[in-house]
């Protein structure tokens, strides 16, 4: 990394930038014409009427107005799918997928998108599309934006550089950053950076926030402070440019002959985010058994229905194990959310093997699972004295809806077919006569 690119503080806070001085109106959002000839354009990320706290908005002073575009022609994509739109079944079977290799063949960020799992319905703005990506080649002329979902990215391989209409931000692996609805932007990779891999979660319903921290208190788990948006960068450049859009599960390209990237300054609380998992406070037991996973939860999208999730950002950190008389992975279960689980890097302590760094697994709703076979002998039998979890960083995108694996990742060869095999071994070890 050559530049050390720079970031303003907090979670949808209220931010002002501007790329060049007083480029920004003091006081008001339009005036009869603006600074150095720019366009005054607003973009919203709620309802005008949502309630104040959720009610996310920015202005962006940019040097065309975003209209400037010609028509929209369909560009086809088969590899991103949304629900409904082509939703296959969904089924109870416990899956799991190896790493998606890297292509041999020159692959932007866009083609190098591959959906694994989708639920709810973007046209009602509920539910989640959960792809993985994968890519070696920079986004030069095309740049991207979804109507569909906010994005949240997950690097697992190689640090990323996403170039946005706000600015520029970088993440690497145990890095997370979120692109609101419809903001445009390209993904490139980092200086020194030859491909990258890692997880997308759309979030069609409402956009991700920092969840209730009860009794737990003011401070803890992800902090507002430690996110970070970007300062506003541009440039003005004339040229044969693509521009593509996600608008309701089907991709659509339309030309311009500029880059996009022409915002100036911009205020306001909607705009994209980044933030380092290593700075989440991780809370959990000094005494006995395994909290459930939600108090590792970091954002949260939440659905009608107060209490669940029509998205959940839950990661597993590294961290202190001490509970006593205590068996310390995750324990056996069956839930009712749905569960889509990534591994950023290391181990996960309820899997002993084929739970890769980049790989995948999906338990649907009541279906159960938990700790493999292994991970049962060990841990039932472990020396239960403080042991520092260090090399490991899980996540889990878990929501109320049943996931719709894609038929591409049921026929995919890099999905574990065997993988209800991890528990067969376990056998009884009932004994009637011995409490
Ligand atoms: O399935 C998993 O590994 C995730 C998970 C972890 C845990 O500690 C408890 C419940 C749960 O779903
Ligand atoms: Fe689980």
């Amino acid at each position: 990394m050559t530049e050390q690119l720079q970031y303003q503080n907090g979670f949808h806070n209220h931010f002002s930038s501007e790329a060049l001085p007083g480029a920004l109106p003091i006081g008001q959002n339009s005036p009869q014409k603006c600074a150095y000839g720019l366009y005054a354009e607003q973009l919203t990320g709620s309802a005008f009427t949502a309630p104040r706290h959720q009610n996310f908005r920015s202005w962006l002073y940019r040097i065309r107005p975003s209209v400037v575009q010609s028509a929209y022609q369909p560009l086809e994509n088969n590899n991103v799918h949304t629900a409904p739109l082509d939703k296959p079944a969904a089924d109870p079977n416990q899956m799991r997928w190896d790493p998606v290799s890297i292509p041999d063949a020159p692959t932007d960020f866009i083609d190098g998108l591959f959906t694994i799992a989708v639920n709810g319905d973007a046209g009602t703005q509920a539910g989640v599309g959960v792809h993985v990506y994968t890519f070696n080649k920079d986004m030069t002329e095309r740049f991207f934006y979804n109507a569909d979902g906010e994005l949240l990215f997950v690097p697992q391989m190689g640090a990323i550089r996403l170039r946005t209409e706000f600015g520029e931000l970088e993440i690497d692996n145990g890095e997370i950053a979120v692109i609101p609805r419809g903001v445009k932007f390209q993904v490139r990779k980092a200086q020194g950076v030859d491909a990258a891999r890692g997880y997308i979660c759309e979030n069609y319903g409402s956009p991700l926030e920092l969840p209730g921290l009860g009794p737990i208190g003011a401070n803890g788990l992800a902090n507002p402070r430690d996110f970070q948006s970007p300062v506003a960068a541009y440039e003005d450049l004339e040229g044969d440019y693509r521009l593509v859009a996600k608008f309701s599960g089907r991709f659509w390209e339309t030309k311009l002959n500029h880059s996009p990237l022409d915002v100036v300054a911009w205020h306001g609380n909607c705009a994209p985010y980044k933030y380092n998992l290593a700075n989440f406070n991780t809370i959990n037991t000094v005494s006995f058994d395994h909290p459930d996973p939600s108090i590792f939860t970091v954002l949260t999208s939440p659905s009608d229905t107060p209490g669940m999730a029509n998205l959940d950002f839950v990661i597993f950190p590294p961290r202190w194990m001490v509970a006593e008389n205590t068996f310390r992975p995750p324990w056996f279960h069956r839930n009712l959310m749905s569960e889509f689980m990534g591994l950023i890097h290391g181990e996960y302590d309820a899997k002993a093997e084929g739970f890769t760094p980049g790989g995948a697994s999906l338990h649907n709703s009541m279906s159960p699972h938990g700790p493999d076979a292994e991970t049962f002998e060990k841990a039932s039998n472990a020396e239960l004295k403080p042991q520092f979890l260090g090399d490991t960083l899980a996540f889990m995108f878990e929501s109320r809806y049943f996931f719709h694996p894609t038929p591409a990742a049921l026929d995919a060869d890099f999905r574990q077919r065997d993988y209800v095999d991890v528990w067969s071994t376990l056998r009884s070890h009932f004994n009637p006569n011995q409490p």
